[in-house]
């Protein structure tokens, strides 16, 4: 028996704020972002990061154009304090790049942090310190007001130290930590209490970060506790507001979105989402949610293949298949009408008038994330006649006509059907060929053949043909090439077939490209076959093809 959920659990309440303008705003801007890896992904690690991987991390967030970045906890460890002071001492730190450290509000923690900061030339110093009525009770046994007194006098302390260290830019940032758990006029009162303390100015705000340290609540009542203290807070003007979702309901991604929504400037997350528990907001979605509609997000994803392989090796984490963007499986239809739905988008792309990507079932061009449109179809048995075609078109450039795709379709679905398994475009090809005679077709096979114009509508044609590995010529006549191939064909085989469709193209756009041509058959039976052949010029690959397809009624 599973637990009454409603003499175990209470629900949220909501924030009673009806004058909430939130949800008639739209998101038009990048906010400042802030990448908190370092700290809160860190500290979330079965093995925390070690110096190399730190340096590794760095750098792979400088490149994607982040320009505040949590670089650790120094008075966490030796390896935190060190690997500041050497980003520090070695210059490694861009000049346009704010590094932030986070620290406890307890005066031991603050004093060792300055010291990891010596010779820093932009710091944001961020204290924190929880506030919900749980932790106060529990972890503090403190009041209110002893709260409070706690984070001013880490305030004071903070705000005495940066004077020592005049060559460095300083912005002080506070966090009161399980914002969202708190109540929402008492964190107010808190927060404004550090602010009076620290005394910022429109020129030089700080940044007050209200965190979703747990996230307790649905995305909405977050964005209305992030207005309303927008709203209420006396020194609006003079601070940053900043905002850390994390993920424990699944939802830290619409969360972050609706609070821009409702006010907040800055965002703190991870990429991937890494971080406590189900994670840190993913700095990746939100960024690629915003370009894909239109906003520019000022960090750069492009090469995303590479981002995913540095931050497993960092975090010692995998990142799913299926992860937004970046997952190996996000760009892939296995289904059959996804498949023909994508293919027909990119046949209509060639067409376009306009500029904007548009393709159903692809949210975003793979193409923006550097991956190609080889994978964005793969073939198994649930996809359909688009599935294969695709794999022959991107991968030979073949044009398979409609008749013909459904056939091969049907031949495809046997196979995945028989293995259970996703077939490779080699293995498709190598199906392709083997059924339509392109490979291992010994039954009639052409060796030579010429042409020559009787008459207007009268060819002759001479074939040397190796039957059954059996040299033999032949000649016949009819009103074109092909006509005059069946009557030598069907002399010899004595089979009554005829041929019922026609298609070439090239392969290629010169003029010198080969030439595909696919050919099929009937007999009376109502037996048909494909025959498929590719040659260096259009009679030979039709007069290969048609044997192609005839050698399929021969036993
Ligand atoms: C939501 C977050 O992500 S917060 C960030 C959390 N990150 C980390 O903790 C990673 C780095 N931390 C560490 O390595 C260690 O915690 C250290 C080295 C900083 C400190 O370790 P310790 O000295 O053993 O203290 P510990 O972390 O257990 O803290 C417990 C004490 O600090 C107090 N405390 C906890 N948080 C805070 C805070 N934010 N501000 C002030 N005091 C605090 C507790 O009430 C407790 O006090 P008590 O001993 O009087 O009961
Ligand atoms: C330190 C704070 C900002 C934090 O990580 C949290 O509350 O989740
Ligand atoms: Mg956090």
């Amino acid at each position: 028996m599973i637990p009454n959920p409603e003499t175990k659990y209470r629900p949220f309440p909501p924030v009673h704020f009806p004058q909430r303008t939130w949800p008639d705003k739209k998101i038009t801007q990048a906010p400042i972002w802030c990448a908190v890896d370092m700290r809160d992904g860190n500290q979330s690690l079965i093995n925390p990061m070690d110096h190399d991987r730190k340096i590794k991390f760095f750098k792979l967030l400088i490149e994607c154009g982040f320009k505040e970045i949590e670089v650790g906890f120094p008075s966490a460890s030796e390896t935190e304090f060190n690997f500041v002071r050497f980003l520090i001492e070695n210059d490694m730190i861009p000049d346009d790049v704010t590094i932030q450290v986070l620290s406890a509000a307890r005066p031991d923690l603050i004093e060792r942090t300055f010291e990891a900061l010596k010779g820093a030339k932009n710091v944001v110093f961020h204290i924190y310190n929880a506030t919900a009525e749980i932790f106060r009770r529990i972890v503090f046994n403190k009041s209110e007001d002893e709260i409070i007194e706690l984070a001013t006098s880490a305030t004071q302390i903070v705000k005495d130290l940066c004077t020592k260290y005049p060559e460095t830019k300083w912005t002080f940032e506070y966090s009161p930590e399980n914002f969202s758990l708190t109540e929402i006029d008492y964190a107010i009162r808190i927060c404004e209490a550090v602010t009076n303390v620290w005394n910022p100015s429109k020129e030089r705000p700080m940044i007050i970060n209200l965190p979703s340290s747990v996230e307790v609540n649905t995305p909405n009542v977050f964005a209305d506790q992030i207005e309303y203290f927008s709203t209420n807070f006396a020194q609006r003007d003079k601070i940053t507001l900043s905002v850390h979702p994390h993920n424990d309901r699944g939802t830290a991604v619409a969360t972050a979105e609706l609070a821009l929504m409702a006010g907040a400037d800055r965002i703190e997350g991870c990429l991937f989402g890494n971080g406590e528990r189900t994670g840190n907001v993913d700095i990746i979605t939100l960024a690629m949610n915003m370009y894909t509609q239109g906003i520019n997000p000022k960090l750069d994803f492009h090469d995303i293949k590479r981002i995913v392989e540095i931050v497993k090796e960092c975090n010692e984490l995998p990142v799913h298949p299926r992860h937004p963007y970046a997952g190996e499986l996000v760009f892939t239809a296995f289904s059959g009408s996804h498949q023909d739905a994508i293919k027909k988008g990119f046949q209509a792309r060639q067409n376009q008038q306009h500029s904007y990507w548009e393709l159903p079932y692809l949210p975003i061009d793979p193409a923006d994330l550097g991956c190609s449109y080889e994978a964005v179809i793969r073939v198994n048995s649930q996809s359909g006649k688009s599935g294969a075609a695709w794999i022959l078109q991107q991968n030979h450039g073949i044009e398979l006509p409609p008749h013909l795709q459904r056939e091969f379709s049907s031949v495809i679905q046997q196979q995945t059907d028989q293995t259970g398994h996703e077939l490779t475009p080699a293995e498709i090809w190598d199906i392709f060929r083997t059924q339509y005679g392109l490979k291992n077709q010994e039954k009639l096979v052409l060796q030579e053949f010429n042409v020559e114009q009787n008459a207007p509508n009268s060819t002759k044609l001479k074939l040397t043909l190796a039957i059954n590995g059996k040299k033999v010529t032949l000649e016949g006549v009819g009103n074109g090439v092909l006509s005059a191939g069946t009557a030598i064909l069907k002399a010899k085989t004595q089979l009554d077939f005829r041929i019922v469709e026609y298609n070439e193209h090239t392969l290629g756009k010169s003029s010198d490209s080969r030439s595909i041509s696919y050919i099929k058959c009937s007999n009376k039976n109502g037996d048909s076959f494909w025959g498929v052949a590719i040659d260096n010029d259009i009679l030979g690959s039709s007069l290969k093809a048609l044997l192609n397809a005839v050698s399929q009624f021969i036993d």
